[in-house]
């Protein structure tokens, strides 16, 4: 589809910039529809966009927030995304928030699959806004080119809005929405830092395939917002 880059001149500009425009977003949703859904996805770029979303004056408690991926961790691990959002998002008026976790009580993600996808039914797709990241892989949610999952999660042939896979870059196993789960949100967000970022994604959307880089199915299936800065 498309992508439309907004460049600040500093991630500081950039958190406050967008924390309004998600803020606005869901103040939209619930007017609409009495209720707003937001998946942000974990790593260490969205850290300073929770510490200042978390203020934000909206009716939280009318906003579920989930993750676009999850390390098959404890959520008291360090590794684990769910604590990172409850420590940093669900915080000060965003604590009003339902979280909705992405790890089951399953030994393996693939186990946890079917009890996700029972839960995600219930709290309904499509959802309003989605964040992801990218790694310098390009890699995104837990779609990573080296993982045998990276075909069945990019197929939007396929209806699964969830799926297990086994990174062989990075460690441990994950739980990730699926292309066809994340590129179906109303607004689909990129947040990136950096230039390498920068540079990745570009090679990505210029020379490789979706396979090899999955940011770029992103960007092909879906509108996509990037917010980017230095
Ligand atoms: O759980 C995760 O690891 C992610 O959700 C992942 O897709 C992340 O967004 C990128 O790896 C970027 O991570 P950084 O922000 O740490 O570079």
């Amino acid at each position: 589809m498309s992508l439309h880059t907004h460049t600040f001149t500093s991630a500081d500009e950039l958190v406050s910039v967008f924390s309004q425009r998600i803020a606005d977003t869901l103040k939209q949703a619930i007017s609409e529809k009495g209720k707003a859904s937001l998946v942000v996805s974990g790593g260490s770029t969205p850290l300073p966009l929770f510490k200042a979303l978390c203020s934000r004056p909206v009716d939280w408690s009318k906003v579920t927030i989930t993750l676009a991926d999850e390390r098959w961790v404890d959520n008291q691990d360090a590794a684990s995304n769910e604590k990172l959002v409850r420590e940093n998002l669900l915080q000060d008026k965003a604590a009003a928030a339902r979280f909705v976790a992405l790890k089951t009580q399953h030994d393996n993600a693939e186990d946890g699959v079917d009890e996700l996808t029972r839960t995600f039914e219930d709290v309904g797709l499509p959802f309003d806004i989605v964040i992801l990241g990218m790694g310098e892989d390009g890699h995104t949610a837990s779609l990573f080119p080296c993982s045998a999952q990276v075909e069945a999660g990019l197929d939007l042939n396929s209806p699964a809005m969830l799926i297990a896979t086994q990174p062989t870059t990075a460690p441990h196993q994950r739980m990730s929405f699926t292309l066809k789960a994340l590129v179906s949100s109303a607004h689909v967000f990129l947040h990136l830092t950096g230039q390498k970022k920068l540079d990745v994604l570009n090679d990505a959307i210029e020379n490789a395939s979706e396979l090899e880089k999955p940011i770029k199915a992103v960007c092909d299936k879906a509108t996509v917002e990037l917010m980017w800065a230095p």
